[in-house]
């Protein structure tokens, strides 16, 4: 039986409030309005951005919402004038937007795209400002445009690639955010030539994303920065050459690191979120024409700071959302070279969950040997 312009009834996870389990919860879904698009969630892995939302340290943060922003799944239907995508396309939706006609997109200078993100950033679709999830009535807000916690979400239309129906889902939902974000911070943000000495500070997904980029751009050096040891070994296969711990030096990292590469690296890439290593990530860039590359998400009221002097010795300071991909553009262009074997994506996966199952994939997730946590969301 169709569903098309029911209200759908599936699992969620929704967070009720800051820090409190996820609660897997009947969610009423309501119908695509127009420029929307409904999709069923197959498989949806758990980013850290997710459990900084969650935390309460994001002031973009909404009560009670359904978060998750990485996943794939299969269109079950679309609102009034989409033409993009049709029922039975396999999709991976989009958090960051790409509507190829506002001034962002057609700027030719970001990926960020403005057609949305008013509404993303509060929880709600755009036509009538309200969101498609609700429990018994009651309002449930939406996360990031996406909210994939959900056997079934509604997205706008500028949110969602389309995707090679052969690509394994189970698999390429992670090229929704982590791995493109480290990718694409090498290639498209700070585009590191051959022969360049790079430090990546965090090596979890996002920073061996990076060690992946650098290494296929011709780096000549990639070195790894972790407080946590472990990390080191499984590096090695993503490209990094070699490793540093904090913990193991009374100098500070940055002074450690302009030592071992005669003044400084060329490019770093700062995947934690800490604003003191974003501090260190900078100063251990060479003087003149280092740069660094802010790729970590920090909590609500942190900032940064350094000399100005750096930045007036010619280093750089850049940030980075989604690797700097167009997304509808640039997905499907990913999970082609995923297919050809030219990126790596099964190796990020460590661990494999149900939906019924969130709230310890999640301690998983923060578990020192874990990178990617995928759920299964249909069972
Ligand atoms: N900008 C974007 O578009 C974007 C996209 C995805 C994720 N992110 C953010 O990127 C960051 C990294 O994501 P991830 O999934 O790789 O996280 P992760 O937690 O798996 O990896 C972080 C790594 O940093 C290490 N670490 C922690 N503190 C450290 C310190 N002081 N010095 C050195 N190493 C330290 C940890 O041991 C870990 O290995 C998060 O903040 C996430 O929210 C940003
Ligand atoms: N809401 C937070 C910012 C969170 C943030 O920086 N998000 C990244 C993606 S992280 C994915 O794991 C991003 O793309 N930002 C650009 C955007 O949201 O448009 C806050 O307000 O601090
Ligand atoms: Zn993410
Ligand atoms: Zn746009």
């Amino acid at each position: 039986m169709s569903t098309q312009g029911q209200v759908i009834t599936c699992k969620a996870a929704v967070a009720w409030e800051p820090n409190k389990p996820l609660v897997i919860e009947d969610v009423e879904v309501a119908p695509p309005q127009a420029g929307e698009v409904r999709i069923k969630i197959l498989y949806t892995a758990l980013c850290h951005t997710d459990a900084y939302t969650w935390s309460g340290k994001d002031p973009e943060g909404l009560f009670p919402c359904v978060l998750g922003h990485e996943a794939a799944g299969i269109v079950e239907s679309v609102g009034e004038g989409v033409t993009d995508v049709k029922p039975g396309d396999h999709v991976i939706p989009c958090y960051q937007a790409e509507c190829k006609d506002c001034k962002f997109c057609k700027s030719g200078k970001t990926n960020l795209c403005g057609k949305v993100r008013a509404a993303t950033g509060v929880g709600v679709m755009m036509n009538d400002r309200k969101s498609r999830f609700s429990i018994k009535g009651k309002p449930i807000y939406h996360f990031m445009g996406t909210s994939t916690f959900s056997q079934y979400t509604v997205v706008h239309d500028v949110s969602v690639a389309k995707i090679d129906p052969q690509a394994p889902l189970e698999k390429v939902c992670l090229l929704g955010c982590g791995v493109p974000t480290g990718l694409g911070a090498v290639w498209n943000t700070a585009k590191v030539e051959s022969g360049s000495i790079v430090s990546v500070f965090g090596l979890g997904t996002v920073g061996l994303a990076v060690a992946e980029g650098a290494k296929a751009a011709g780096a000549s050096r990639i070195i790894g920065i972790d407080i946590d040891g472990k990390k080191f070994e499984r590096a090695k296969d993503f490209g990094v050459t070699e490793f540093i711990n904090p913990k193991d030096h009374d100098k500070p990292i940055q002074q450690v690191i302009v030592d071992m590469t005669d003044g400084g690296v060329d490019y770093s890439f700062e995947c934690i979120g800490n604003v003191s290593v974003m501090r260190s990530a900078l100063e251990c860039c060479h003087k003149g024409w280092g740069m660094s590359v802010i790729v970590g998400v920090a909590a609500s009221g942190q900032e940064i700071s350094t000399r100005p002097f750096q930045l007036v010795t010619g280093r750089v300071w850049k940030g980075t959302a989604f690797g700097g991909f167009k997304s509808r553009s640039q997905v499907p262009w990913l999970v082609d070279k995923y297919m050809k074997k030219e990126i790596k994506v099964d190796e990020y996966i460590t661990h494999n969950q149900t939906l019924s199952e969130i709230n310890k994939a999640f301690d998983m997730m923060h578990e020192g040997d874990c990178l990617r946590v995928v759920l299964d969301m249909q069972t």
